[in-house]
């Protein structure tokens, strides 16, 4: 971690956090930042195991149930723990977006852009053995790293994941099954309908999959179309299903009642508030840093595209349900600005004071209810949260 300190930002970067009002010494001083893992629930009596191999002290978090941070340079990927899913890594930031969610026991929770999945995995964690997640992301093989880590902690039970466009994802929870099913689906005989998921389909079905992956690729370009079905644990409400029941939406009415009872929209940003991600950069080079963060025309679109993720997550949600926006930017534009726009264009969306955010390490965002993580004061990646209540109006 040493080398970070040393870290000597590009001008474009500098410049990029010096409009933004951004101080750029949280990337030379972060190096005290510990590392989090949370320990899946049952597997605390391995946490003397845990230390004994990695030859560290683990500290609980004591405002964090479930986790634990280490010395900011310990590797867990080669630990025994690790290998065999007893823990996993998520900081303390991220935990504390899940944990503003507030999952409740039956809950039917949308996670709109879950790609890598540390945030999944912990609702699916918190879910336990009842309710279901959804996982959606642009990505494909971000999302099928997704998959792979929720079949390594053996979280992926009661979650399906899609290939598709957040901004236009209308599938509502599973079980939901509209009075006015279509024609189609009546017609359909059960023949057809989903079993158990296995990676190792039989070649016909393999044929056919790739097929229609390649022409949901070609309609998600054209913005239109099923997202793709990529995997579905056994009790995620798939097994038995037709096509056309899973691709079910619903009108605005059936959504209200109907939607999800949580939504997490972990928006795609600028990600400056990721230390460890912009230190990343020294070693895939600057100007790699300059095409995918900077560059203007992406970061205007970059906005636009966090408020239509924001408000179709909210769509989605039935009355009563809560949304938690976040991003790992620290720019205002990327944050509050967003928010103010989408509480304009959104009456029945009312910013709500986050449970337990009193005892956090966080700041208030520049509009109340609102918080920011950032590493000097938080000792935790940057994030931005905000938590909003959808009314009946
Ligand atoms: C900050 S990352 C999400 C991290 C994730 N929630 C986690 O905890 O691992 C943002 C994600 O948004 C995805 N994304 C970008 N545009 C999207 C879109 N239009 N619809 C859905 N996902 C999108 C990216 O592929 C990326 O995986």
């Amino acid at each position: 971690m040493e080398e970070s300190s040393k870290l000597a930002l590009p001008d474009a970067f500098l410049d990029f956090l010096q409009v933004n009002g951004l101080d750029p010494s949280i990337y030379t001083a972060s190096d005290s930042t510990p590392r989090y893992i949370r320990l899946k629930p049952g597997c605390e009596a391995y946490l003397e195991e845990v230390e004994a191999e990695m030859k560290c002290k683990i500290e609980k978090v004591d405002w964090l149930p479930g986790f634990y941070s280490l010395p900011p340079d310990i590797q867990i990927a080669s630990s025994k723990a690790y290998q065999e899913g007893k823990i996993y890594g998520i900081d303390a930031a991220s935990g504390a977006a899940v944990l503003a969610l507030d999952i409740s026991a039956g809950d039917h929770v949308l996670d709109l852009c879950a790609a890598p999945g540390a945030k999944l995995c912990m609702i699916s964690d918190l879910l336990g053995g009842s309710g279901s997640v959804t996982g959606v992301d642009v990505a494909s093989h971000r999302l099928a790293a997704c998959r792979t880590m929720l079949q390594k902690y053996a979280l992926g039970d009661r979650c399906r994941l899609f290939v598709g466009d957040g901004t236009t994802f209308s599938l509502l929870p599973v079980g939901f099954h509209s009075e006015s099913k279509s024609c189609e689906s009546a017609l359909e005989g059960k023949g057809d309908a989903f079993r158990e998921w296995t990676s190792r389909r039989p070649y016909k079905e393999r044929k056919k999959a790739t097929k229609a992956r390649k022409t949901v690729a070609s309609q998600l370009v054209l913005g239109s179309q099923h997202p793709e079905l990529i995997f579905y644990g056994r009790h995620s409400g798939v097994v038995g299903l037709t096509r056309s029941e899973l691709y079910q939406s619903g009108c605005d009415s059936e959504v209200s009642s109907q939607g999800y009872d949580k939504v997490l929209v972990d928006a795609e940003c600028t990600h400056d508030g990721s230390i460890k991600h912009i230190q990343k950069f020294e070693h895939w080079g600057w100007t790699t840093l300059q095409h995918r963060v900077l560059d203007a025309e992406r970061t205007d679109s970059l906005t636009t595209l966090q408020l239509k993720l924001l408000s179709n997550g909210f769509r989605l949600l039935k009355v009563g349900g809560s949304l938690v926006y976040s991003t790992c930017s620290l720019t205002v534009a990327q944050n509050e600005d967003v928010v103010q726009k989408f509480l304009k264009e959104n009456a029945s969306a009312e910013l709500q004071e986050i449970n337990g955010a009193k005892n956090w390490p966080c700041k208030s965002g520049q509009i109340p209810n609102t918080l920011r993580f950032d590493p000097l004061t938080s000792q935790t990646s940057g994030l931005f949260v905000a938590k909003f209540l959808k009314l009946a109006i």
